[in-house]
């Protein structure tokens, strides 16, 4: 339904002016002092194309107009007299004035639309679009920059398994879903969480990690929403940001995510599905747009069954699962990766680059590499440190290589519990040790115990 509102009288003078410039003026649009739509006039109608039976009287002109700034000219009585607006791939040229009553008061604006053939209105145009094709130019060149630096390409690897991987990973990263990682430590989870991130339309925005194993319980809860002011004796007055506030309009990433106690899965689920949260000591909810990225190197199934891990949440964020193949299925990319790992291994001033020849390689293959790609780093590490020369070669690999968890050493699991427990305690020392390629610490961490409760373990068991 054509409108029909009466126009102020101001309006229609400039109107009948404009309007004797023929086909170079598209028409014009009028709003109150709320920025709802009083008047629109035929060609501005069929500019935007919204059929004549539709009624767009009283609607608020962002909704038929989204990129519409006559909201900002009623609101600051400011004019701007001149600005360049798209429909579909044509620029316009658009004048916004206010309206305003006998005592100066508000009452609205107008917006004037004019088509670029204006010809002194021209040079104007045609420095807009330069200055859009150099801004579209600019922005292609940051992204692919983005892309080579964070790509899917720091994932190293040409094996069949690791091919089908990056497929998925591409075609996951497009959508905006959450996302589970399945995998083995350090098989490049981490790794692939980044280049999800690079490659899918929130890479613009923050890229936020958590490990939710390191930190503990009692803090997780204010770790991941944040602090209202004052909500413990001692808080910060000032309220503090958690991660999932920190991450908004980006990715978090939640690494080892089964470790999470069941009180925060409840929260990280109602976070998933409203896209709100409650801060601690906070009774209002705060809104947030947020791409999760779980990982895990446990098997979820097991804790859903032993109730250790809500199946509601679990379902929710294994829609997109990828599974990252362990590095022992996949050794033929052994010879590739080793060499992207040395490139950033230290190497003595003089030396121009690492080579490791075919025969260390073969050796590589023959470990079965329960650390994967983070113990095969360990490995490149000792033997570049004990090495002579620039060549890694089997004699230092073999060295460097942890020795083989020798199944003698882990006798047969019989015998009364506490027999039983010692022994099972004994063969897990043994597998941190080869899986961490000997670091002491590492293994302590990997075990969850102390650097000294692990020292003291390997000393009881004539390990050290
Ligand atoms: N395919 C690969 N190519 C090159 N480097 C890799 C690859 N996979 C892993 N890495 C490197 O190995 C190390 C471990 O990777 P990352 O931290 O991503 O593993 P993770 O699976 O997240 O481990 P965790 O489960 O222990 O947290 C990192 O230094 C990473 O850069």
């Amino acid at each position: 339904m054509p409108a029909k509102l009466a126009l102020p009288k101001s309006v229609a003078t400039v109107l009948d002016a404009f309007n004797a410039l023929g086909e170079s003026f598209k028409g014009a649009i009028t709003v109150d002092a709320a920025a709802r739509i009083t008047w629109i006039d035929e060609r501005y109608r069929e500019l935007l194309g919204i059929p004549g039976h539709v009624d767009i009287i009283g609607q608020q002109v962002e909704e038929v107009i989204p990129h519409s700034l006559l909201r900002r000219v009623v609101e600051t009585g400011r004019p701007i007299l001149i600005d360049i607006m798209a429909f579909d791939d044509k620029q316009f040229v658009v004048c916004r004035l206010p309206l305003r009553n006998e005592t100066g008061e508000i009452q609205g604006a107008v917006g004037f639309v004019f088509y670029e053939e204006i010809d002194y209105l021209a040079p104007i145009l045609e420095k807009f679009e330069t200055m859009q094709r150099q801004l579209s130019r600019a922005q292609a060149a940051l992204t692919r920059e983005r892309q080579t630096k964070y790509s899917l390409s720091s994932f190293v690897g040409a094996s069949e398994a690791v091919r089908d991987l990056k497929t998925v990973v591409r075609r996951y990263a497009l959508r905006d879903g959450a996302a589970l990682i399945l995998g083995e430590t350090g098989t490049g989870k981490e790794l692939l969480a980044h280049a999800i991130h690079q490659q899918s339309d929130r890479a613009d925005g923050p890229f936020v990690a958590v490990n939710v194993a390191a930190i503990p319980e009692a803090l997780l809860e204010a770790e991941f929403f944040g602090v209202a002011p004052g909500a413990f004796t001692g808080a910060d007055r000032k309220p503090r940001k958690g991660k999932f506030e920190l991450a908004h309009g980006g990715t978090l990433f939640l690494d080892e995510i089964g470790d999470m106690p069941a009180s925060l899965q409840a929260k990280l689920l109602r976070a998933l599905q409203e896209g709100e949260f409650e801060p601690l000591g906070s009774n209002s909810v705060k809104k947030v747009d947020v791409r999760i990225i779980a990982a895990t190197s446990q098997p979820l199934e097991q804790k859903i069954e032993d109730r250790s891990f809500r199946a509601d949440l679990y379902y929710r964020i294994a829609v997109l699962a990828i599974h990252v193949p362990p590095l022992r299925e996949r050794l033929d990319d052994i010879g590739l990766i080793a060499e992207a790992l040395l490139e950033t291994t230290t190497r003595p001033r003089d030396q121009r680059g690492w080579i490791i020849t075919p025969e260390a390689v073969e050796q590589l293959k023959r470990h079965d590499w329960p650390g994967n790609v983070r113990e095969l780093r360990n490995v490149l590490e000792r033997a570049a440190a004990m090495a002579p020369s620039e060549v890694i070669d089997l004699h230092l690999i073999s060295k460097a290589l942890p020795p083989k968890a020798n199944l003698d050493l882990i006798p047969p699991i019989t015998g009364n519990l506490s027999e039983r427990m010692a022994a099972a305690e004994r063969s897990a020392l043994v597998e941190a040790l080869a899986a961490e390629a000997g670091s002491k610490s590492a293994a302590a961490q990997r075990l969850g115990v102390s650097r000294s409760q692990f020292y003291e373990k390997l000393k009881r068991h004539s390990l050290d």
